[in-house]
C-alpha cells in the first residue's frame, strides 16, 4: 500500500543515531523526473533485522503516514527492502526532532512554543477527522523544518514523524517508559488505542515543549513511573493558568473528559491573544 523504493536508487550517508528499533541515517533518493535525474536529501530509518517480527507494525506505521497528506505531517516517501534490510524513505526534515532542539537551550518566546502547539493541534485535528490514532505524540516525533526568527517575524514550521513501531508490539516496559506522555488506559490495554490516548499525549507534549524539552520523570524508573499514574498525579501546572487549564483537561484520566481537537484549537487561539504572551516574549533561558 505504498511506494517500494529500490535499494540501489538510494545513497545512505552519515549516521545519526538510533532509535529503540531503529538506525536512522541521512542520505539520498535518486529518481527519474521528466527524463532527469533529480536527487532528494531523505532520512533513511533502517529497522534492525533482529526485530523482524515488528517489521509488519512498523512498516504498517510508514502506510499510515503515507495514505494521508498533511503541511504538518511527515512525508514518508516509501519502503525498501534489501536483503534483511527494512528500511523507511522518509523526507529529511533540517533541523530534526524538536526535544533535542530546545534541550539545546534555543530560548524560544511564548509565541514560539503556542505555534509549535497550534500546528500540532492542527495536525491532530487532521487526523481526528479521519478517524487514525497517531499513538506516539512527543516532542521527540515532532521534527522542526523552520527555526523561525523572532526578528524576522518568521514563525517556526513543525512535522509530525510517524508513530514508529505500535503500542501493541512494544513490551510492556517500553510502554512504561512512555508515562507521561502514554494515556493512563493504554497500561492496561495496549492495543485499545484511541483518539483520547492522543489528546493526552499532546498535554503532555505541550508541557515538555513550555519546559523546554525537559521532561518531569526523567531518570525516575518505571516503577516510580506506574506509581505516578496509580496515584493519578498530573504534572506540575504552569503559572499561566489558562495554559495548566488546556493541559489538565487533555491531561485527564477520564478519557472521554477530554477536550476535542477543536474545543484545543479554540483555546490555543484565546491563548496566543492574551496579554501574557507579550509579557513573557522570551523567557528567560533556564539550564
Ligand atoms: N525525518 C527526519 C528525522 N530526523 C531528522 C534529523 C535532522 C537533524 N538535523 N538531525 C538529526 N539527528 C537525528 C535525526 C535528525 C531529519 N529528518
Amino acid at each position: 500500500q505504498f511506494h517500494m523504493i529500490k535499494y540501489e536508487d538510494l545513497s545512505c550517508d552519515e549516521s545519526l543515531g538510533q532509535g529503540s528499533f531503529t538506525r536512522i541515517f541521512k542520505g539520498k533518493k535518486i529518481d527519474i523526473h521528466d527524463g532527469e535525474k533529480r536527487v532528494t536529501e531523505v532520512l533513511l530509518k533502517e529497522l534492525d533485522a533482529t526485530h523482524k517480527n515488528c517489521w509488519e507494525s512498523f512498516f504498517e506505521a510508514a502506510s499510515l503516514m503515507s495514505q494521508i497528506a498533511h503541511r504538518h505531517l511527515l512525508l514518508v516517501y516509501g519502503v525498501s527492502v534489501h536483503g534483511a534490510k527494512n528500511i523507511m524513505v522518509q523526507e529529511y526534515v533540517k533541523y530534526g526532532a524538536l526535544d533535542l532542539y530546545l534541550k539545546r537551550g534555543r530560548s524560544v518566546s511564548v509565541s514560539w512554543k503556542l505555534d509549535v502547539a497550534k500546528q500540532l493541534a492542527s495536525a491532530l485535528n487532521f487526523l481526528e477527522e479521519k478517524n487514525i490514532v497517531h499513538g506516539n505524540i512527543c516532542a521527540k516525533n515532532l521534527l522542526l523544518a523552520r527555526e523561525g526568527d523572532p526578528s524576522q517575524g518568521s514563525s517556526p514550521f513543525i512535522k509530525l514523524s510517524d508513530p514508529g513501531i505500535s503500542m501493541a508490539m512494544v513490551g510492556k516496559d517500553v510502554i512504561l517508559d512512555r508515562i507521561p506522555w502514554v494515556a493512563p488506559e493504554v497500561l492496561g490495554a495496549p492495543e485499545k488505542l484511541t483518539l483520547e490516548c492522543d489528546k493526552w499525549s499532546f498535554g503532555a507534549t505541550v508541557w515538555e515543549i513550555f519546559n523546554n524539552g525537559n521532561s518531569l520523570l526523567r531518570g525516575w524508573n518505571l516503577d516510580q513511573k506506574k506509581q505516578f499514574y496509580e496515584s493519578f498525579q498530573q504534572l506540575p501546572p504552569s503559572q499561566w493558568t489558562e495554559l495548566a487549564d488546556l493541559i489538565s483537561q487533555c491531561m485527564d484520566y477520564q478519557a472521554d473528559f477530554r477536550p476535542s481537537c477543536r474545543s484545543i484549537i479554540r483555546q490555543l487561539n484565546s491563548l496566543i491573544t492574551s496579554d501574557y504572551v507579550i509579557l513573557h516574549a522570551t523567557e528567560p533561558v533556564t539550564q
